[in-house]
């Protein structure tokens, strides 16, 4: 049995057996892979799921999404269990990931923005004083009904899949907010951050309540992991993410985490900040390809589950190259006691093979195991 986590409440760490696990929670059988691995439980085999599996890269996404808009399709029960469910009918991934956006719940709750095809979200209003953060106030009951029902359709959908739901945390929220847009190195945001303290703490604090009340919405309607996505909180130097960030992340993070759905916690280039953003609340933490999934284990000191770090750059090395790839994350995911979710180190780029992806799968499910080290015999 390998070694798991301390901080699940459930006896784990007793020395006398447990009590019979409930059908739910076996660990063959009744569970999920994604489950099992992130309760540090031995999986049937490597859990494997893409950030924005759905999406662009599917032709089938491309036909349903013709004539209409992004934000428009995330509105539609009935569109966003379809395109969920692409991937995991072309995949036989281990997870399917609400198709929504982090900007979903502003426009839920009336902020005017869009999500331009290739470009991203833009803010027609970009709060920049005071008054700009009138744009910005709790959901309000009913205004979030909709993805109430995509999430209880797609749950009957997808059967023992779990479904992942996400939020966007407050940070990367706020880059798109302040900047009005994408942007390359958030100098409006950070301005704001360590020029005006007070609008920044108010306008992350409304951000962090928005975000929460998605993110519930998602859980309460049977979402059975979350993710929180601080994409961009890796532009950060450790101190400002500590005072200006991590509280507000906290927050959302603190909010689902009574109800026992494990929370991933990812960002991009967030080496420096994993033992932080681990601090602010996490079961698994996220990393990308920057760094060993072990050495990124070590640094957060245990005691959480990791998943990623295929850099999705390899997807179009050939095979040979890419299968050597992602063997070498299976191993190094393999050498976390506490378990490992296969996942690239961000999201699919649009122009991905399909086919490229279900070999990974294949490779992940055949061989993962396998690569594992062999867990170091029982002493005494
Ligand atoms: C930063 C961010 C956003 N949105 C999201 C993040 C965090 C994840 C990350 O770091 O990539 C989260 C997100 N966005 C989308 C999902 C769906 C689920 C999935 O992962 O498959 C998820 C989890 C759909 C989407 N979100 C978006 C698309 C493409 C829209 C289209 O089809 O035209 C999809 C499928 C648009 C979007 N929305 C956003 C960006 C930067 C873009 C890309 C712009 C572009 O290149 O076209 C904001």
């Amino acid at each position: 049995m390998r070694s798991r986590r301390p901080h699940y409440a459930d006896g784990v760490n007793d020395p006398v057996p447990s009590p019979a696990p409930s059908p739910s929670t076996a660990p063959t059988g009744g569970e999920t892979p994604l489950l099992a691995a992130v309760a540090g439980r031995e999986p049937s085999r490597v859990p494997v799921w893409f950030m924005r599996q759905a999406g662009r890269s599917l032709p089938e996404y491309k036909k349903v999404r013709e004539g209409i808009s992004m934000l428009d399709s995330c509105a539609r029960p009935d569109l966003v269990t379809e395109i969920t469910m692409q991937p995991v009918r072309r995949y036989d991934v281990d997870a399917a990931i609400f198709y929504s956006d982090i900007m979903v719940p502003l426009r839920a709750i009336g902020v005017d923005l869009d999500i331009v095809p290739g470009t991203g979200p833009v803010i027609a209003r970009p709060v920049r004083s005071a008054e700009d953060l009138e744009q910005l106030r709790d959901p309000e009951p009913g205004e979030l009904d909709h993805i109430t029902a995509a999430v209880e359709l797609l749950v009957a959908e997808l059967g023992p899949t779990p479904l992942i739901g996400f939020c966007g945390a407050p940070f990367t929220l706020a880059s798109y907010l302040v900047e009005g847009g994408p942007s390359k190195d958030y100098a409006r945001t950070k301005a704001m951050m360590v020029g005006a303290p007070d609008l920044w703490h108010e306008l992350m604090a409304r951000l962090a309540r928005i975000s929460a009340a998605f993110l519930r919405t998602q859980v309460q309607a049977g979402a059975r992991a979350v993710q929180v996505f601080d994409s961009w909180a890796g532009s950060l130097p450790v101190r400002d993410y500590r005072s200006s960030v991590m509280p507000h992340s906290a927050s959302v993070l603190t909010a689902v985490g009574e109800r026992g759905v494990p929370r991933i916690h990812f960002g991009v280039g967030t080496s420096e900040l994993l033992p932080s953003m681990v601090e602010a609340g996490a079961d698994v933490i996220g990393v990308d390809w920057r760094l060993d999934l072990d050495d990124a284990w070590r640094r957060v000191g245990g005691g959480v589950a990791v998943q990623g770090n295929l850099d999705p750059a390899l997807l179009t090395a050939p095979w040979p190259v890419l299968a050597e790839r992602v063997r070498d994350v299976l191993r190094a995911g393999g050498r976390v006691p506490t378990g490992h979710v296969f996942n690239l180190g961000h999201g699919v780029p649009p122009t991905t093979d399909p086919d490229v992806l279900a070999r990974v799968v294949d490779l992940v499910h055949e061989e993962g195991l396998a690569l594992r080290e062999p867990a170091e015999p029982a002493r005494g």
